[in-house]
């Protein structure tokens, strides 16, 4: 492994923006960020980071997190980036050491970062006890940092665009000390469609009877509010009365001593705004800097978030054509799918599974109790595999389980215990209780046939000889 390239460069590329804006934000917060790869090898540690483990950054980079000499207990980073991976977002208290030798107790917010290059833990380490003594304790960076946590956060999190919207308007609030502001899109007709509007404290924007507030829709807006929007600029208007460009506000808002309008862009279009009123002393061009930096990360987050639900949507439609409606299990489909993907080398037990006397049932109780009785049976067959086979309807009352791995053993196992439990189980018809049973054959793949359909007609020849010697029995396929 080399570390040869500049190593903010992964963390900047991953989030595609400007480097000198991340790294400023970065290297100068008081958290101590690190950036470390899947293998837990630091990329990136900013001046925090320098200033509590007394190392310089050359010495850090390279350096395996879990053993740095400040960590006063040691950590498993498999298991850590095991969770990592899983659950996207990690929080630990990790014992430390300054670089006086004195334990203090960190926090550590460890977030999965996805990149084409790898995977990476962006790890923001802050004291619960004890801040190391750090030169650089800037709020505001501390804040521009935690919002860059923010963005790769909402993109895991399941949140409306709305909530993403509250959340960074809340922040750019907080960062600049305003009083109120909204943040919004531009919509398909060029109009201003807001996220999320703080309560200015406006009889106007609140819904009636409640302590939201209205959102602004298909608005257009004219003088110094417009201008982020038609200009692509950022604007700072101290003395709103006075400006060249004031319009005036309208009927019972409330009084605007000074306003920020930063333009939210996206591959240097301009998308939308977030317009903050009433710091106190007005704006300055920090002010500018961290809000256009929030602004970026915006719409970075918004647009990862929406792009994450459109996949999970097409996962889910996917997903629900290979599933049948009635039962939820597999379907043919999904059995077909199987047999493409499957590689030699998995030994795969094949179950034809056929309810015995399943016309008698629809006939005796009607087709309503036969979708129940098909129903319990295939919660049945769920109870009686593992996590790792499938259970598939493949037509009417025929089933077919798919064993992975699997031993002529465990096939037999697996289909007598599906055989006993069903024959055990009582249905309910109205005011009848009946039972059902099943009959089972059985193909093992790729010994018996060098398909799956192959094997799944040999294990339907062995149904079909269950049947025929009485049914509710399991017969394995023998040539
Ligand atoms: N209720 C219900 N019945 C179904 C469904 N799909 C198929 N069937 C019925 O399942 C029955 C299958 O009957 P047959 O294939 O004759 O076999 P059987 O009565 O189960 O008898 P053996 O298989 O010989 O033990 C038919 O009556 C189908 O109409 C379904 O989704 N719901």
């Amino acid at each position: 492994m080399t570390f040869d390239h500049d190593p903010t460069f992964n963390l900047i590329s991953m989030v595609q923006l400007p480097v000198s804006l991340w790294k400023s934000a970065l290297d100068g917060a008081s958290d101590e960020i690190y950036l470390v790869d899947q293998h837990g090898f630091i990329h990136y540690a900013n001046n925090a980071a320098v200033a509590s483990t007394g190392l310089n950054e050359a010495q850090l980079v390279g350096r395996p997190i879990a053993n740095l000499e400040t960590n006063a207990t040691p950590i498993d980073w498999t298991s850590l980036w095991a969770d990592l991976v899983r659950v996207g977002f990690v929080r630990l208290e990790v014992q430390r050491q300054d670089v006086e030798g004195n334990d203090y107790l960190a926090e550590w917010r460890i977030t999965l970062v996805r990149h084409e290059i790898g995977m990476f833990a962006l790890i923001m380490a802050s004291s619960l006890l004890k801040r190391p003594n750090v030169e650089t304790a800037d709020n505001r960076k501390t804040m521009v940092a935690n919002a860059i946590n923010q963005v790769l956060q909402d993109t895991i999190n399941p949140q409306t665009d709305n909530e993403i919207g509250e959340l960074w308007l809340k922040m750019a609030e907080d960062m600049t000390g305003s009083k109120y502001g909204f943040v919004g899109e531009i919509n398909e007709e060029g109009k201003y469609d807001a996220l999320a509007l703080s309560d200015p404290g406006w009889d106007a924007c609140r819904i009636p009877g409640t302590n939201k507030t209205k959102l602004i829709m298909n608005m257009v807006f004219r003088g110094f509010w417009g201008h982020p929007v038609t200009t692509g600029e950022s604007i700072i208007v101290n003395e709103p009365d006075q400006h060249p460009q004031s319009v005036g506000r309208p009927e019972g808002h409330p009084p605007l001593t000074a306003f920020l309008g930063v333009p939210m862009k996206h591959n240097g279009k301009v998308v939308g705004m977030f317009a903050l009123a009433n710091k106190e002393g007005g704006y300055d061009e920090e002010d500018v800097k961290c809000v256009e930096l929030l602004a970026m990360s915006f719409v970075e987050a918004l647009l990862r978030r929406r792009m994450m639900v459109r996949e999970k949507d097409l996962h889910e439609a996917r997903d629900a054509s290979l599933k049948d409606p009635l039962t939820g299990l597999y379907n043919r489909r999904f059995f077909d799918e199987f047999q493409r993907n499957l590689g030699f080398e998995k030994k795969t037990a094949v179950l034809a599974c056929d309810v015995d006397h399943f016309k008698a049932t629809n006939d005796t109780y009607g087709h309503a109790v036969g979708d129940t009785v098909l129903k319990e049976v295939a919660a049945i067959m769920m109870k009686c595999v593992r996590e790792s086979d499938y259970v598939i309807r493949i037509g009417g009352e025929e089933f077919v389980i798919l064993i992975q791995e699997s031993s002529d053993d465990v096939a037999l196992i697996t289909a007598e215990r599906i055989r006993r439990m069903l024959a055990r189980y009582v249905f309910c018809a109205a005011s009848d209780e009946f039972n059902k049973t099943i009959s089972i054959g059985i193909a093992m793949f790729p010994e018996d046939a060098d398909s799956l359909s192959g094997c799944l007609e040999l294990a339907d020849k062995a149904l079909y000889q269950a049947k025929e010697e009485g049914r509710d029995r399991v017969v394995r396929y023998v040539a």
